[in-house]
């Protein structure tokens, strides 16, 4: 992976980043960091999380089951789906992540008992989303007489909660969301792992790539692709960018950007501070937001994941046509987006868009973890720099307690 920014910081300003940086690193050596009972991602790309490979594969193998029904929202769900959708796996299906009735009822309609298997992910085991999900799904599970042991799944907190206690009861088969993890640090554990196994993803190529990311951010703390990232950050807010556009060029790509945008939005999001995350698909959105990334107000910039190998080898078809395609005949693809994304970077560079990019060449299992790995680390030492706790949420709590009231 090839990382790029394309802003020039003045000496004055970088030193100021490094400076903040050797207080990060400090207080994360020292255990004197914000949050740091919540730091247990930042290891766990080894021994655990292939102890953990190890046993959801072993139980996946025991489950007969056509397709897997995933009921969870938040960190919950985002890692996995965006997971699936990356690498093109299919049987997997996600509710509970809305209080849309009709979304639910077209997910209890194709939903199998004697066919399919449940997996209900919540890590405090009281989500509104996932439990009201849970219940319809249960309930149809048991009007068909499913063993509820062999058909569901629970990953939850190890010894406490709603789901917890749920589970132990029916004698349904637990994981543990780590106690140390929060729930959009959670990908690479159970929680992401269970449904990705069960899609056929290569965990180990998935795994090697975080173990790569970790080792590289260990091996040398100031100097490593996280650490750039969130150094660019830290320097384009201070000069005054409120916002960040991260884009992909491949649909494909499109919920790794909501995961993507949980992670920073709610890790910096908080005390009035943080960059407004938001995420686009390109060259789709070129034809609906590139006007304004083009002209609007100046004050954002894009960070840009490209692959350079979509795995596809598509050329433009020789044909008698007046479309204005006639001179790229026999032309990849691919040939063509890479062109889209070097020619938008050009054009946002020159409009004022300072932009950062992640340049992979394929974007597999391997990337997906080392991606995945980057980013919480880089968000972590982002919301640092902000003088934020990353791994809190309290203003979640406000949604809540108003519905609450409504009901
Ligand atoms: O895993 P759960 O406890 O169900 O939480 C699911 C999600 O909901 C919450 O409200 C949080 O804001 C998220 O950080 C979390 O990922």
């Amino acid at each position: 992976m090839d990382f790029r920014s394309s802003h020039t910081f003045d000496e004055c300003k970088r030193n100021e980043g490094k400076k903040s940086l050797d207080l990060v690193l400090d207080g994360l050596k020292k255990g004197s960091a914000p949050g740091m009972e919540w730091t247990g991602w930042i290891d766990y790309p080894d021994e655990k999380m292939a102890e953990d490979i190890r046993e959801v594969t072993a139980h996946i193998e025991t489950i007969e089951a056509r397709d897997l029904y995933v009921l969870g929202i938040g960190g919950s769900y985002l890692g996995a789906y965006a997971a699936i959708c990356a690498l093109e796996k299919e049987g997997v299906h996600f509710y509970g992540n809305s209080f849309s009735a009709r979304d639910l009822e077209r997910g209890l309609r194709a939903y199998d008992p004697k066919k399919d298997h449940v997996v209900v992910i919540s890590k405090s085991g009281s989500t509104r989303e996932t439990a009201m999900a849970f219940r319809f799904f249960l309930e149809k599970a048991e009007a068909a007489g499913a063993d509820l042991s062999k058909s569901v799944t629970a990953i939850t907190d190890g010894k406490k909660g709603k789901l917890h206690d749920f589970a132990e009861a029916k004698k349904i088969r637990r994981f543990v969301v780590p106690e140390d993890m929060g729930g959009r640090y959670s990908v690479l554990s159970p929680v992401g792992l269970f449904p990705m196994a069960f899609a056929g993803v290569d965990l180990e190529a998935l795994m090697k790539g975080a173990r790569d990311a970790k080792d590289a951010v260990a091996r040398d703390p100031k100097n490593n692709r996280a650490v750039d990232y969130a150094l660019a950050r830290h320097g384009l807010r201070s000069e005054g960018k409120v916002a960040e556009i991260f884009a992909t060029y491949e649909p494909r790509l499109a919920p790794l950007g909501r995961w993507w945008q949980q992670l920073f939005g709610e890790s910096e999001g908080k005390e009035g501070k943080g960059i407004l995350p938001l995420t686009l698909t390109y060259s789709t959105d070129l034809h609906a937001m590139g006007q304004w990334v083009q002209e609007g107000p100046r004050n954002f910039f894009e960070t840009v994941l490209y692959a350079e190998r979509s795995g596809s080898d598509l050329k433009i078809p020789a044909m008698a046509m007046d479309d204005g395609l006639d001179s790229i005949e026999g032309v990849a693809v691919d040939d063509v987006n890479r062109a889209a994304f070097e020619g938008t970077r050009a054009a946002h560079e020159a409009g004022n868009v300072p932009t950062i990019s992640f340049v992979y060449d394929a974007f597999d299992a391997y990337a997906l973890g080392e991606f995945f790995y980057t980013m919480e680390y880089a968000c972590a030492i982002s919301a640092y720099f902000q003088g934020v706790n990353p791994f809190d949420q309290p203003g979640v709590e406000a949604y809540k307690k108003a519905m609450k009231e409504r009901l």
